[in-house]
Order: C-alpha cells, then structure tokens, then sequence
C-alpha cells in the first residue's frame, strides 16, 4: 500500500506565505477575493485523487455556513487555539477550548 504525504506541499515554504500559521490570507487576492492556490491539494491529485472530493467541498460548505450563519466562534481571553496536533492516519487538533455565543 502507498499511502502519499500531503504535508510537505500543503506547508512548501516556496508556495505559501506563511506555511506554519493558520492564516485564511493565503486564500484571499488583494482586494480580499477568493483565490485559488495550486498546492492546496487536501483530495491528492492524479489517478487516485480523492472520489468524495465534490461531496466533501459540499458537506464541508452545507455543515460550516450553517454554524457560522447562528454563532460566532472565538478564543476565550488568554487561550489562543496551537497548531500542536496528534499524529495518526491524519493530523488531529489537540483539545482545546472554544467560546461559542448564540448571533
Ligand atoms: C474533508 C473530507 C475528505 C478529505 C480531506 C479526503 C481526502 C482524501 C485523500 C487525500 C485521498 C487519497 C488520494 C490518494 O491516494 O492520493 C482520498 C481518497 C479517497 N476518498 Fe477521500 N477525502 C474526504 C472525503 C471523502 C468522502 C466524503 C468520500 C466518499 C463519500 C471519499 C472517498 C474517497 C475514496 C473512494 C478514495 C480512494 C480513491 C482511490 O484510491 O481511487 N472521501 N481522500
């Protein structure tokens, strides 16, 4: 089984900005519009790119316009969400807290 790493391009230093922050820039042009970015392939790429990729674009759209149309998401003072993760088949955020108020 061949399992690709995603990681080395979605943190390439010569494609993104500023590959070890989460910053939702690297998305934005100028004028603040979306722009696409070729090294971000979360769905892989070529023969065994991800089959779900269309499904997944939509649930993710459906599940996080929902959430951000009824609350607004923020860290609690002092507690600034890392970047730590658990490693296992995929990288998962480590616990932390999450301050959730009713729009
Ligand atoms: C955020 C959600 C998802 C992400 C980030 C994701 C990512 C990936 C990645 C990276 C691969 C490996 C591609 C490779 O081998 O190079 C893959 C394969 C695959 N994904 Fe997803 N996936 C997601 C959701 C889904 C969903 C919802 C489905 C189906 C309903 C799905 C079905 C598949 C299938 C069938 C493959 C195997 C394709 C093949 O080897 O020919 N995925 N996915």
């Amino acid at each position: 089984m061949i399992i690709p790493t995603l990681h080395s391009v979605l943190h390439d230093e010569s494609m993104w900005e500023t590959p070890q922050s989460f910053n939702p820039e690297h998305f934005l042009d100028q004028d603040g519009q979306f722009r696409k970015r070729d090294a971000f392939m979360p769905f892989s790429t070529g023969k065994r790119v991800c089959l779900g990729e269309q499904l997944a674009r939509m649930e993710l759209f459906l599940f996080f316009t929902s959430l951000l149309q009824r609350f607004t998401f923020s860290a609690p003072a002092g507690k600034q969400p890392s970047l730590e993760f658990r490693l296992g088949v995929i990288r998962s955020p480590k616990p932390y807290h999450l301050l959730v108020t009713p729009r």
